[in-house]
């Protein structure tokens, strides 16, 4: 049996990755009619008309982050994934680049890391 989210009615099953799935939506877009797909009015604005609305959103994430309300944060901060996933396929990538990025790094401390660069590791610098 296929169970399909109730939140989302659009949405891919429930079981699938929804990273996977919108990389698959937004790659579509490319061929969209502007008029027609917020995605496809993006990719005609082209680096300039994404980064503004990656910067919009990511001052967005952090005036959400000065108040109480989480589901405030989550909404914001899935505004700004949305944007950097259209980026990432204006510039021909997808989510699977960054994905094999975070695992290259996962169990690596970021002092560590940092400090193997010649970096200071804990200042915040
Ligand atoms: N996940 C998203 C998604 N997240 C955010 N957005 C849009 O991103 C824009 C955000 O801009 P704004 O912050 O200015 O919008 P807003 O409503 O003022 O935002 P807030 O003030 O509420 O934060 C809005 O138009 C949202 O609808 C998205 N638009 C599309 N998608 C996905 O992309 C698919 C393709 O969409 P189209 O290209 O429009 O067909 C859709 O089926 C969805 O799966």
């Amino acid at each position: 049996m296929v169970c399909m989210s109730k939140s989302a009615p659009n949405s891919a099953p429930a079981d699938s990755d929804v990273f996977t799935a919108l990389d698959a939506a937004l790659a579509k877009r490319r061929m969209s009619d502007p008029a027609h797909s917020y995605t496809a009015s993006l990719y005609a604005g082209g680096v300039a008309a994404i980064s503004e609305k990656i910067d919009e959103e990511a001052a967005e994430v952090i005036e959400a982050a000065r108040g109480d309300d989480d589901s405030h944060v989550v909404h914001e901060v899935a505004d700004l994934w949305f944007h950097c996933m259209v980026l990432l396929q204006s510039r021909g990538l997808d989510s699977t680049a960054v994905r094999d990025e975070l695992a290259r790094r996962f169990g690596v401390s970021g002092h560590e890391e940092k400090a193997a660069r010649g970096g200071h590791g804990g200042d915040n610098a």
